[in-house]
């Protein structure tokens, strides 16, 4: 059975601030490089044989850190970008307009196929999501990857494995550096195919991670 562990980046400059990233970027915070650090110990206990990570720069800062614990090179994967959110990158979640804040929730409300002006909607993502995952089946057998992405992009991947829509993923919290794992299973009895074993997990780390919009 193929078991894939989950990794959202470490904190980044703009998780703390409440700045909306997408597929813009910044760099992890101080805090971050630490809870890369520490889910890199938990990670270099569980077999590692590939990491994959999302192209954008706090995902590869975060899976170089896992990587060099795990003595394994890191392969990057576009798929596993952050949802694209259009005009609304860079922004400050508490000085969107009364408009902009309705785009940022068509996303988690259930609008069918909305998306931020320019960005993409949630079930694009969530084809590409799943392609980079299914990926994950074609790798030698006794292959055990990780994939480092982000909150919305894992969020939208678990949420949909369970059946859910793709538009539900804010129902799932995936803290900075939560692991979370799923199991590709072949069972007459249990589904087939993707299986969720946890989700979200931060018992690796030594302070409470952020959640930007929670708190
Ligand atoms: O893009 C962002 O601002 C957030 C949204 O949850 O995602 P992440 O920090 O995981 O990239």
């Amino acid at each position: 059975m193929l078991q894939v562990y989950l990794v959202r980046h470490g904190e980044t400059q703009w998780n703390a601030e409440r700045r909306i990233q997408g597929q813009s970027d910044s760099a992890l915070t101080e805090k971050g490089e630490r809870q890369a650090e520490q889910v890199a110990e938990r990670a270099k206990t569980l077999g590692i044989t590939h990491v994959i990570a999302s192209d954008l720069g706090r995902t590869r800062r975060t899976a170089e850190i896992i990587a060099q614990a795990c003595g394994v090179d890191v392969t990057l994967d576009a798929r596993l970008r952050e949802l694209d959110m259009g005009v609304l990158e860079r922004r400050n979640l508490d000085t969107l307009s009364e408009e902009e804040e309705g785009w940022r929730r068509q996303l988690v409300n259930g609008t069918a196929d909305g998306r931020i002006p320019d960005g993409e909607s949630m079930l694009e993502m969530s084809e590409r999501m799943h392609a980079a995952l299914n990926a994950c089946l074609d790798l030698p057998p006794g292959s055990r990857p990780l994939l480092v992405s982000h909150g919305m992009a894992l969020g939208c991947l678990v949420s949909t494995i369970l059946g859910l829509p793709a538009w539900a993923e804010r129902r799932l919290r995936l803290r900075n550096c939560s692991i979370s794992r799923v199991d590709h299973q072949q069972s007459p009895w249990l589904a087939s195919g993707w299986v969720v074993e946890m989700a979200g997990d931060i018992s690796h780390l030594d302070a409470p991670a952020l959640d930007e919009l929670q708190r």
